[in-house]
């Protein structure tokens, strides 16, 4: 019994090649954000030569104060240098934020774009973890670009106050030198561990939306079998985990500021020290002492290059999670139109396995244009592998399937879509409105033609603003979902496949249904528990384990005491 978003190859947004072809790196992400790169880049480059010019500045004023000098230069100077300073944090505050806004935008468009595409391998992500990769993932991964180019910039003032101390005196800039040494021990540290922590967080992260979003699905189960209890506890499993990894980049950051409490203070007793004996010595003016001073603090301060480590890691390791969604390849499609013809489908020796289990094996078997053909088998047999094989929801893994003679991956997206549909089960239904769930983009006399003869027009007419109802909006019996998956799968004009899709519907409304789709001429696959049906198909196909244990008509096939017992099931 198959449960899909989509009604059918119709709803995919699969291009007709791969969206993007290159793979989603720490690298490209960066690129992602080139628009804003320069504008981050200039900002914090601005306020970075600010900042090392205002020592130099203020030794200036020190000094004319010191000698007797008029210091309004050096005093305006250090006050332009202040503001300068402020503006620059706001300009590159503001253009983080939208830059982060921007790319996690193009982000989440490309993945979900890729997701959509490939109906056939998205199964390997459970939906949560996809969500929060999307979302949470996304948000981190958009840092990438502000994050590289800030800890560019925040090289700037250990590099600069280095230089200027090289200029005041070489000896300061050794003393100053064995500080900075002993900071970049500690921020390489720091980077690896928080990269680690920031992993594990976003994996626990995800797996906890995994498993709330499953219980959510299971919600209505979980109340009749009053299993609150251990539902909530295994949602909230992953708590100690999410913890454990939050705490540990606390921890890492709490480490690294103790670290830092030693190493910068160090640096700058050290070029005091030196600076003091200078001064002693009349190699240095008191106010270059005063420079050097704030240079050996500026340069080993780890404070802002801390919190630019910590959103590298969380970018790097968002990137990472995102990369495997990326590397989902859309599903290709041909250019093939179909031949005139009357709808044959055709398995030939077609096998699809996951992993190592096969799920359906060595299937041959020929449907005639117009006929139908009901699936029967038990639980499991794979009747739902089947029908999704039968519309290119999933391809085979060998064999081939042909609709009027052309092997379906040959058949553009347009053409396919429009010749073959499949309404599920359990319809996960898309779009604003009714309307748009019940035909996407399709002219109204058509859906209303479809609902018709699914007869849910009726129930269409008494929502208040009938078709235009706002889905989300709509109170829905199953039966009634049904209705409506089976008018979105409607407008194929060749093959319909209906896997279990008039289930929940009375007898009466599932057999009209059945004779206006015989009228249209199409060819049906109809999955189906229903004896009396399979009874009608003008082919019957016995799938066991994967295999076509036998086809024929019900009637021949029911002197077989298994094949009875299919429907005692
Ligand atoms: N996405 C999937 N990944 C891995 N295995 C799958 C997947 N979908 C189905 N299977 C497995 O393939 C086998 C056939 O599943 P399928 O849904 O086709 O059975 P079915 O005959 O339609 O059963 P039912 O009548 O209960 O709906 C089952 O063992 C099932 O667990």
């Amino acid at each position: 019994m198959t449960r899909e978003l989509t009604a059918g190859p119709a709803t995919s947004v699969a291009r007709q090649t791969d969206p993007s072809p290159d793979p989603l790196t720490f690298g490209t992400a960066v690129r992602q954000a080139r628009a804003w790169l320069p504008l981050i880049g200039a900002a914090s480059l601005l306020g970075s030569l600010g900042m090392l010019a205002l020592p130099l500045a203020l030794a200036a004023a020190v000094d004319a104060v010191a000698s007797g000098r008029d210091a309004t230069g050096p005093v305006a100077l250090a006050t332009g240098l202040v503001v300068l300073g402020v503006l620059c944090d706001l300009a590159e505050s503001w253009a983080e934020t939208a830059c982060a806004a921007t790319t996690s935008a193009r982000l989440r468009t490309g993945l979900v774009r890729r997701v959509l595409a490939a109906p056939h391998q998205v199964g390997r992500f459970d939906t949560g973890d996809l969500v929060a990769r999307i979302s949470a993932g996304a948000a981190d991964a958009a840092h990438a670009g502000p994050s590289a180019v800030s800890a560019a910039a925040a090289v700037l003032p250990p590099i600069g106050s280095l230089v200027i101390l090289i200029w005041l005196d070489w000896r300061l800039a050794a003393a100053f030198g064995v500080g900075l040494a002993l900071v970049a021990v500690v921020l390489r540290l720091f980077a690896k561990q928080t990269a680690t922590a920031a992993l594990r967080y976003q994996e626990a992260q995800g797996q906890m939306a995994a498993r709330l979003t499953e219980a959510l699905e299971g919600s209505r189960t979980i109340a009749a079998a009053g299993t609150f209890g251990t539902e909530i506890r295994r949602v909230l499993a992953g708590l100690p985990d999410l913890s454990r990894y939050g705490r540990a980049t606390w921890k890492a950051l709490s480490a690294a500021g103790s670290r830092a409490a030693i190493a910068g203070p160090l640096a700058t007793v050290g070029v005091l020290t030196v600076a003091g004996f200078l001064v002693s010595t009349g190699d240095l003016t008191p106010g270059e002492l005063l420079a050097a001073g704030q240079y050996a603090m500026l340069g080993a301060g780890l404070g802002s290059l801390t919190g630019v480590v910590a959103a590298l890691a969380r970018a790097k390791a968002a990137v990472g999670r995102l990369a495997e969604v990326h590397d989902l390849s859309a599903m290709s499609y041909g250019t093939d139109h179909l031949p005139a013809g009357g709808g044959r489908l055709e398995f030939q020796a077609v096998s699809v396995s996951h992993e190592s289990t096969p799920l359906l094996r060595d299937v041959s078997v020929t449907i005639p244009g117009g006929a139908l053909a009901a699936v029967v088998g038990v639980s499991g047999s794979g009747k739902s592998i089947l029908a999704e094989t039968a519309v290119r929801l999933r391809d085979p893994d060998s064999g081939t399937v042909t609709l009027d003679g052309r092997p379906l991956p040959s058949l553009s997206r347009m053409e396919l879509r429009r010749a073959t549909g499949l309404a599920p089960a359990r319809p996960a239904l898309a779009g604003a409105t009714l309307a748009d769930a019940m035909g996407p983009g399709r002219p109204r006399p058509q859906v209303l033609a479809a609902a018709r003869a699914v007869g849910a027009h009726d129930f269409a007419t008494r929502l208040p603003a009938t078709y235009d109802t706002p889905l989300p909006d709509i109170p829905m019996s199953g039966g009634e979902a049904q209705r409506i998956g089976l008018a979105r799968a409607w407008h194929a004009d060749r093959l319909l496949v209906l896997d279990d899709a008039t289930s929940s519907l009375d007898l009466l409304s599932a057999r009209r249904i059945e004779e206006a789709l015989a009228a249209t001429g199409r060819t049906r696959l109809v999955v189906t528990y229903d004896a009396a049906l399979a009874a009608r198909a003008d082919l019957v196909i016995w799938l066991h384990d994967g295999r076509v244990r036998d086809t024929g008509t019900h009637e021949a096939l029911w002197a077989d005491p298994d094949y009875r017992a299919v429907f005692a099931q």
